[in-house]
């Protein structure tokens, strides 16, 4: 559907049908063997003796081991983004950015054979893993042009003396990754890192290690220096090896509020800076004069990506009263017609979930949601391909849940799977503090025909990232990250670079010390 493609990422259409025609993997047929760490210019192997499982999500096999990273292989990576810091600060911002214009460059070559990856990793359609790629590569290029606008202020004051500010970076970053995002999350943190001079050691999650070190190799090759971006795989362990190293000057995270905490707690004890952007139950607020065609989009677009494993997904849908059953009837519809299956098809718009656990966790929450008084409208149930070698994966067909009350698990808690549960509403000011009603407020969308009425409700909204008329869209130019249990900072837009420098000011005397002794 080129119009839902559109409207999720513009401008990307030419790109998708040149690169299509380079498809080569297959879903069930691809094996790595080589190490999943990257260090100082290198893959490297991790911990001895020791290996997880990492699946194939599309049918359920093993696809590869990771190894993890213990104290002495976060040291080695720690150590080699130090070396590299030390020069690459010392470049001018336009230099950073002619290798990171240069990374951008090799990703668009390389966008089919990454976005396979991602999809044999974790589960999503080829067709948004393309998407992925490319907003992983318009970050790089958007930060790659805002380099060399890192600027300060200067400060006249009394009898010639003057001030000035400089934005300098903290020195080596960690960036710790959720498995919805691998790529686009370690381009979202690297290319604003890596922008304002500083070195990175990226620990993806260990469900979906593989991308992180291709974005790794693409770096070293477009010219970064030995070490300037490294990963780290493992689990807890090593992303808290990671946290409290004394010489990781700040944590940028994504991922669930409960390990949100933890990271702050860890990195409170070396007062390091943090980011963390993590989850959500987002409202999305449908009013009776919308255009319907697109507000039924909306809260497809809303809950349906990445088989609704997203933080920013609007899954309680509150829709008013005059349009609930008309408006209920066309996402149902919608919904039954979503094309589940082989992730590398061109046809399917929804793959497999990241996990057998986590399939199960998610129709957990539906059966909660029966047992509470929910009416399954559509799906929530364990979906088969019909294709013997999907039959191991972990699919489940897209739910709609009905008869929702606000103080419902399904409501509440966040699902992150393709469950959407629709409330009614009659009024602005219900609707309006309902949807507040949550200790969350990463994003939230109103759809309606009166802009003042858009305004005022976005106005009293409680969510970091709003949404007018669409929902789910992230461009790189602009700020994206969350209130409340939400997060902490922004990722994307050129308030990042706040978050990746420290400001120096430097106090200039033209006149003699007045001494008071
Ligand atoms: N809001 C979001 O974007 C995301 C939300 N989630 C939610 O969290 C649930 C659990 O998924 P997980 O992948 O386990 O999420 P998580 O938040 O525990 O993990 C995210 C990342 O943090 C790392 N990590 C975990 N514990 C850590 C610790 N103590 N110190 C340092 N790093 C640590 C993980 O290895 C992973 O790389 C999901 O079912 C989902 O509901 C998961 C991923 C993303
Ligand atoms: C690209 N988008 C909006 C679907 C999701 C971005 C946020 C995330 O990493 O979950």
């Amino acid at each position: 559907n080129p119009t839902l493609l559109s409207h999720y990422h513009r401008g990307t259409a030419a790109a998708a049908r040149l690169s299509a025609a380079f498809r080569c993997v297959s879903t069930g047929s691809l094996t790595i063997t080589e190490p999943l760490n990257f260090w100082a210019g290198q893959r490297k192997p991790g911990q001895k003796g020791h290996k997880e499982h990492v699946y194939e999500p599309a049918t359920g096999r093993i696809l590869c081991h990771l190894e993890p990273c213990g104290a002495a292989e976060v040291n080695q990576a720690v150590e080699a983004a130090k070396k590299a810091f030390i020069n690459w600060s010392k470049l001018s911002g336009m230099e950073r950015g002619r290798v990171m214009i240069e990374a951008a460059h090799l990703i668009e070559g390389k966008r089919e054979e990454i976005a396979e990856m991602e999809v044999v990793n974790n589960g999503k359609s080829i067709t948004e893993a393309r998407l992925d790629v490319d907003s992983a590569r318009l970050c790089i290029e958007y930060y790659a042009g805002l380099a060399s606008t890192l600027a300060g202020q200067h400060v006249q004051l009394p009898g010639g003396s003057f001030a000035y500010t400089c934005r300098e970076p903290l020195g080596v970053c960690a960036g710790i990754g959720a498995w919805n995002y691998p790529f686009q999350i370690a381009a979202w943190k690297s290319a604003p890192a890596l922008a304002c001079g500083n070195s990175m050691v990226f620990k993806p999650s260990p469900v979906t290690p593989v991308t992180a070190a291709m974005l790794a190799e693409i770096y070293a090759k477009a010219g970064a220096p030995e070490g300037l971006f490294n990963v780290v795989q493992g689990g807890q362990e090593t992303g808290s090896l990671l946290c409290q190293h004394p010489d990781v000057a700040k944590v940028s995270f994504t991922g669930s509020v409960p390990t949100g905490r933890k990271i702050m707690e860890m990195a409170s004890k070396g007062v390091k800076p943090v980011t963390l952007e993590l989850g959500g139950k987002s409202p999305l607020l449908i009013f009776k004069d919308s255009d319907l065609e697109n507000a039924v989009k909306g809260a497809l677009m809303a809950n349906f990506l990445s088989q609704g494993q997203v933080c920013s997904n609007g899954t309680r849908v509150f829709v008013q009263r005059d349009i609930f059953p008309e408006f209920v009837s066309e996402v149902v519809k919608r919904t039954q017609a979503i094309e589940i299956g082989d992730p590398l098809l061109e046809s399917t718009r929804m793959g497999a979930l990241v996990s057998r656990s986590h399939l199960h966790k998610v129709l957990g929450f539906v059966e909660q949601a029966k047992k509470e008084g929910a009416t399954v409208l559509c799906g929530g149930e364990p979906f088969v391909p019909s294709h013997p070698k999907l039959r191991g994966g972990f699919y489940m067909t897209p739910c709609v849940l009905g008869d929702c009350r606000d103080e419902m698990t399904c409501v509440k808690e966040e699902i992150f799977g393709p469950v959407m549960s629709v409330l009614s509403f009659e009024t602005e000011e219900e609707v309006l503090r309902r949807a507040n009603d949550t200790t969350m407020g990463l994003a939230a969308g109103v759809f309606t025909r009166d802009v003042r009425r858009a305004h005022r409700v976005v106005e009293q909204l409680k969510a970091g990232s709003c949404f007018i008329n669409n929902y789910n869209i992230t461009p790189v130019e602009v700020p994206f990250g969350g209130f409340k249990t939400s997060g902490i900072g922004r990722e994307n837009g050129q308030v990042t670079l706040e978050y990746y420098t420290q400001l120096k000011t430097v106090y200039v005397e033209m006149g003699d010390v007045e001494s008071l002794f």
